[in-house]
């Protein structure tokens, strides 16, 4: 196979560097570029060398026009309106797309829908195994159960996350919705405070707690009388994510333009 030409957004970041390392590392992928915002002071350096691992000889970029005119696939985990922008890039360069930013508001889906005429994108709140594996699992627990059992998502991430709640209790949220046949923007209530009433029946309620240096724990509970179930998920590495963003990217390269998610690349629509 040939070598896929592989551009990574947010390279100085947490993900990022996770990201060029694993590029760097992977037999069918080769690192052509790397993205900053501009301003950073990131442009300019080295991305393997930012990334901890040897010189890549690729200096990170703050021109995401012409370095996607030369690539396959943008791997892009940054946030909303950063990834906005480059959807629209993406799709005049008709390449591949992985979006792991969250943050989006439900207005964004239009963006990506338009996007995703003209090129791949692969769209998840979480690209590990794992966490798909487990929102197939609320789907059938909410559709079998039924409203009488009361639905919370829990999640805790480390102190520097910027948006809640994350994109993974939004995921599992959207996976009970569809278990109950209702749209999760209708039935959502996304944190309590003050004196707030009795709960509404058939909400699906969201907690977020942040701290330390927590990768990611969520925990959907499903509370009936008398009895409680409880679905989770804790993220040990980063590198769960890192490796469903390269699948992602792999598995979308033949196919057809859409937006797509992890259940797609995982088979387990
Ligand atoms: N779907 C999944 O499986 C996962 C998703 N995430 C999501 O990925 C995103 C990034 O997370 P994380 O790496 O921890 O965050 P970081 O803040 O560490 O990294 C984001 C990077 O993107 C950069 N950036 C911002 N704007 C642009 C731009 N226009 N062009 C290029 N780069 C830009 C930031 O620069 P600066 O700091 O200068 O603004 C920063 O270096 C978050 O939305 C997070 O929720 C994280 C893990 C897994
Ligand atoms: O910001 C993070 O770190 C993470 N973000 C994603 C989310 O919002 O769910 C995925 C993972 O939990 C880590």
């Amino acid at each position: 196979m040939t070598q896929l030409r592989t551009v990574v957004a947010g390279a100085s970041g947490r993900m990022g560097r996770a990201l060029v390392a694993a590029v760097a590392a992977h037999d069918d992928l080769r690192l052509v570029g790397a993205l900053e915002r501009e301003g950073s002071e990131a442009i300019g350096q080295d991305a393997g060398l930012v990334a901890g691992i040897k010189e890549a000889g690729i200096a990170i970029s703050d021109d995401p026009l012409s370095v996607l005119a030369q690539s396959d696939v943008l791997i892009d985990f940054t946030g909303r309106s950063a990834s906005l922008a480059l959807s629209e890039l993406a799709a005049q360069a008709r390449i591949v797309h992985v979006i792991g930013s969250t943050g989006f508001l439900p207005e964004d889906e239009q963006t990506f829908r338009a996007a995703s005429r003209h090129c791949r994108i692969v769209k998840s709140g979480n690209m590990s195994l794992g966490v798909n594996l487990v929102a197939g699992l609320v789907r059938r627990a909410a559709a079998a159960l039924g409203p009488e059992f009361d639905i919370e998502i829990v999640e805790m991430h480390h102190r520097h996350k910027v948006d809640a709640p994350s994109g993974t209790a939004l995921l599992l949220g959207e996976a009970a919705a569809e278990g109950r046949d209702v749209d999760l923007n209708t039935v959502a209530v996304r944190g309590r405070d003050g004196e707030t009433g009795e709960r509404p029946e058939g909400a699906i309620g969201f907690a977020s707690l942040r701290g330390g240096s927590v990768v990611g724990d969520h925990m959907v509970v499903l509370a009936g009388e008398g009895e409680r179930i409880e679905i989770g998920h804790r993220a040990e590495t980063r590198l769960i994510f890192t490796r469903g963003a390269l699948r992602a990217a792999l598995w979308a390269f033949d196919k057809k333009p859409g937006l797509y998610d992890m259940a797609d690349v995982l088979g387990l629509h």
